[in-house]
């Protein structure tokens, strides 16, 4: 499990070990795991220049002392952008002969300029855990001047980002982000994850707190916690799934959320719906069985138009919705949810779905104004966790990462899972996701670990399905069963 906790308490868990240490200890540690990482990237990409960028924090005091250390053996310029410097840690990068140049307020210097436009190594050292959303006005055109094949190392964070992942922001892209014994939210979560490269966590002695802000699950963790079968199951101690998906228009929906279903090992499907998708199904899927009757779990919504959906449809959704059974609502069937269930209650909607069911909450913008599609791609999980708050329910917003938002009541961390390639944007991919989902609620795995799962899973079985290209739906489909036969096996 991947673990990330709030800023918070990595502060309070930093001054608990920082009071037993002698002053300045803990930069220290950073400092020399940073320079050592820096070294070796060099080596790597045979790079001599390295241009160091410092604000006024401990993050800029961080990034200082590493630069005294490279200087040994590269020719390092640090670049002082913030109002103040840390003061030893600048005193320290002077004597070992780093050029130290400013650039504090205004349009760049040129010094910098020509620096920057030299640099084979950035290392970004603006602005970590203490910096607000978006870069400093003046350093706004910062990524511009980076040139495009320098390998940019990021202290903690990109600057730029938010450190509490929720809100998008202007940032710095790294190609690498180095951070220090425990990974922060901005690390993991859709609005941020993507400007942090490969993330490298270096231990400098701060333990774990008690309460991670965000998990994650690896790909091995999916043998301790997928549903494996014993051999005294069957087939319906393994868990029925009942699946009101598609209609006379959209068959195929059907067709992917049961096959998508089946083949991540559900005990059974009951599939509900009118002659086309059902006839289609008979053929491709004649694992299912037809009509209304006993499950352990409904997923209901798929390709399913509630103005459209057949009267069988809809009320086996709404009995379905009036149960205390787990249920899984994907597309149309998120128009059927008009207040809280209490049993479990798995949301899976893509961002345009999120933004419709926000607003038939009345959930407004953060600057009081109706919200749009701006406001959820800016701030996904904050968005998501207020229809979680609303709905008393387990809110899935897909995306290249997806993240898995329980309501704030329940004290539980956000899962989020970035397991698979861009390819799986592509129609019916999320019809597939709300089948392995929903197969996993019937096994009797609360929502938060089967949105989770469901995700790790989908992602590995769309890549394994055509690794480095082109992907369709079916296909993740048909994967997903020798995927997770191939996640059991791997080593813990
Ligand atoms: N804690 C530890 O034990 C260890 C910590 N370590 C390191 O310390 C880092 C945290 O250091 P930090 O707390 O000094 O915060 P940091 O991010 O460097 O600077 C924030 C300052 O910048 C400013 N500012 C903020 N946002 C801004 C914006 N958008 N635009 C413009 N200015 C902005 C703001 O100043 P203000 O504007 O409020 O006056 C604020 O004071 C951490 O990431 C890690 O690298 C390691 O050494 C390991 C041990
Ligand atoms: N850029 C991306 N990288 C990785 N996965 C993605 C990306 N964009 C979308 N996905 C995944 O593809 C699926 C798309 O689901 P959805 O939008 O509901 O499609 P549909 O409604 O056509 O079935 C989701 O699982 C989502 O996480």
């Amino acid at each position: 499990m991947i673990t990330a906790y709030d800023v918070a308490a990595v502060r309070a868990a930093e001054d608990a070990v920082r009071r037993t240490l002698a002053d300045g200890e803990l930069m220290q540690r950073a400092a020399s795991g940073l320079a050592d990482v820096a070294a070796a990237r060099m080596a790597e990409e045979d790079a001599e220049r390295v241009v160091v960028l410092a604000g006024s924090g401990d993050n800029g005091g961080d990034a200082l002392y590493a630069a005294a250390r490279l200087a040994e053996d590269a020719d390092v310029t640090a670049v002082l952008v913030g109002s103040r410097a840390h003061e030893a840690a600048l005193a320290a990068a002077q004597g070992a002969g780093v050029d130290v140049l400013e650039w504090r307020s205004g349009v760049s210097p040129a010094d910098v300029r020509e620096a920057l436009a030299s640099a084979e190594l950035v290392i970004d050292g603006i602005l970590g855990i203490g910096g607000r959303p978006g870069l400093p006005p003046h350093l706004s055109d910062v990524p511009d001047l980076i040139p495009e094949d320098a390998l940019v190392l990021a202290v903690d964070l990109p600057s730029g980002l938010d450190p509490a992942g929720d809100i998008r922001s202007d940032a710095i892209f790294a190609d690498e982000t180095v951070t220090f014994s425990l990974a922060k939210p901005v690390h993991l979560m859709p609005a941020t994850e993507q400007a942090i490269g490969l993330l490298t966590v270096l231990d400098i002695g701060v333990p774990d707190p008690d309460m991670p802000a965000v998990q994650r699950f690896s790909h091995t963790d999916v043998a301790g916690s997928w549903p494996v079968p014993a051999p005294g199951d069957d087939k319906y101690s393994r868990g029925v799934l009942g699946v009101i998906t598609g209609g006379e228009h959209y068959t195929g929906a059907a067709l992917m959320s049961v096959t998508a279903a089946v083949t991540a090992g559900v005990g059974m499907v009951r599939y509900v719906g009118p002659d086309a998708p059902t006839n289609l199904l008979r053929q491709a899927a004649p694992e299912a069985v037809f009509g209304v009757g006993r499950v352990q779990a409904w997923a209901i919504g798929s390709g399913m138009d509630v103005d459209d959906a057949s009267p069988e449809q809809l009320s086996a959704a709404r009995d379905a919705l009036a149960s205390d059974l787990p249920v899984l609502l994907d597309a149309g069937g998120l128009d059927l949810l008009e207040r809280p269930r209490s049993a479990p209650t798995l949301l899976t909607p893509h961002a345009g779905e999120l933004l419709r069911l926000a607003q038939r909450l009345g959930i407004g913008a953060t600057d009081g104004g109706e919200l749009a599609a701006d406001d959820v791609h800016r701030a996904p999980t904050v968005v998501a966790r207020e229809v979680a708050d609303r709905l008393e329910c387990t809110v899935l917003v897909k995306g290249a990462v997806t993240a898995v938002v329980p309501p704030t009541a329940t004290g539980q961390p956000i899962h989020t899972q970035a397991d698979g390639p861009a390819w799986l944007a592509t129609a019916g991919s999320g019809d597939v996701l709300a089948g392995v989902c929903g197969a996993l609620l019937a096994a009797g795995l609360d929502p938060l670990r089967a949105g989770a799962l469901g995700a790790l899973v989908h992602g590995v079985a769309g890549d394994r399905a055509n690794p480095g290209g082109p992907v369709r739906a079916m296909d993740i489909a048909h994967e997903v069963g020798r995927t997770v036969a191939h996640l059991l096996r791997l080593p813990g």
